[in-house]
């Protein structure tokens, strides 16, 4: 690829704006004295504007941003809790706004053991498989209410949308991301058993699709079954496919047994490249550990690897990726600092 890309960016919150300033100068590394060059644009979102402002994302933001060819995000959102912050719903303003109306119907979510990573578990065995979240439909799409609020007979529904054609699309999409790994195996998780209606529907999906994929092997789990698997045995798994909220949980969970939340990056893909795909650390704004540089940047550096790789830019993102994997190689239980990282990454980049 030549050319300029023009890169929305959004830091965030917390954590967000700090492991981003080393996302960014990796980037910058990594195309140094190539024929392509990122155009950055950067975008004040998040509750720290909401706090300013009073303001989540306006349509002109949502028009500029989509007027990119891709967004690399930190993370959004303040403490849980938070109460200046209750009834700004950032998260579903902003942040699910962006996947919903950019169309990010795949979430994809990597998870690597990397050579030198300390996984709290026993025997993880090799681990490599790929998440693939459904990302614009489910319990998150704020079909809901509740009524008799702050009494004793509140109720309150969150319903849990699946469409044929949503829960299709993302299932082909994982068909096609099996084929193209070695193992070629792919595993649905989902609670058929209780969530008997989309279960069916996510189900008899796979099912059909599946005959199109003769060399692929197909299996299904519950999704409390599928906790016990990536804890006892991740090496089973190669690519999964499941919905917005299983795909949520399964990915925080992923990360633990592979060195930490701090490694985890994401990709929020609109495959018909209708629209910029968005990529982002699966983690949050830690508002615990925010301000103190002690973030782990990598997992930010890695959503700039995939970002690469989503724009053709194979090469420079398997660059980024080897220089990661070499740092995390030789970091051992070393702390280090945010920057030191992101430096270190940087440093490996230039030698490569
Ligand atoms: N994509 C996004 O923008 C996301 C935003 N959030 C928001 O972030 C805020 C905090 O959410 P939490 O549930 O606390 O999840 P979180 O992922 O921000 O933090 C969970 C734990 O992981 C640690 N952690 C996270 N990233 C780390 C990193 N790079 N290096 C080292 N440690 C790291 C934190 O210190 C914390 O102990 C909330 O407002 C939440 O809604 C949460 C998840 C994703
Ligand atoms: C606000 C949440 C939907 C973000 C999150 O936890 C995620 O995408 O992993
Ligand atoms: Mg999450």
């Amino acid at each position: 690829m030549v050319g300029t890309v023009r890169l929305a960016v959004i830091p965030g919150d917390g954590i967000g704006p700090e492991v981003v300033g080393e996302a960014l100068k990796a980037l910058a590394a990594v195309t140094d004295g190539s024929e392509v060059s990122f155009q950055q644009t950067e975008f004040s979102l998040g509750a720290a504007r909401y706090l300013e402002t009073g303001d989540v994302m306006s349509d002109d933001d949502l028009a500029a941003i989509a007027g990119h060819d891709a967004i690399l995000l930190g993370a959004v959102g303040g403490a849980p809790g938070d109460p200046r912050l209750l009834g700004a719903n950032i998260e579903r303003g902003l942040l699910l706004k962006l996947r919903f109306e950019l169309d990010h119907y795949v979430n994809l979510r990597p998870t690597v053991l990397y050579p030198g990573v300390t996984s709290p578990l026993a025997a993880p065995g090799d681990v490599d498989f790929l998440l693939v979240r459904e990302g614009t439909e489910g319990p998150y799409v704020g079909n809901g209410g509740a009524i008799r609020v702050g009494t004793p007979h509140e109720v309150a529904n969150e319903v849990s949308v699946n469409t044929g054609y949503g829960v299709e699309r993302v299932v082909r999409y994982a068909f096609a991301a099996a084929s193209a790994r070695p193992r070629k195996r792919l595993t649905l998780v989902h609670k058929t058993n209780v969530l008997v209606f989309a279960g069916s529907l996510w189900k008899r999906t796979v099912d059909a699709v599946a005959v199109e994929f003769p060399d692929i092997t197909v299996d299904y789990l519950h999704v409390d079954a599928a906790t016990i698997f990536l804890v006892t045995d991740p090496a089973r798994f190669d690519v999964i496919v499941t919905d917005n909220l299983f795909g949520d949980i399964l990915t925080d969970l992923a990360g633990a047994i592979s060195g930490g939340i701090g490694l985890a990056a994401s990709g929020n893909i609109n495959p018909d490249g209708r629209f910029p795909s968005m990529f982002e650390p699966v983690h949050g704004s830690a508002p615990d550990i925010a301000g103190k540089g002690i973030a782990d940047p990598t997992a930010a550096i890695l959503s700039v690897a995939l970002l690469l790789e989503h724009l053709g830019l194979t090469e420079q993102a398997q660059r980024v990726t080897r220089a990661v994997a070499a740092d995390i190689a030789e970091r051992g239980d070393a702390k280090r600092s945010t920057s030191e990282v992101g430096d270190a990454v940087v440093a490996r980049l230039g030698a490569l």
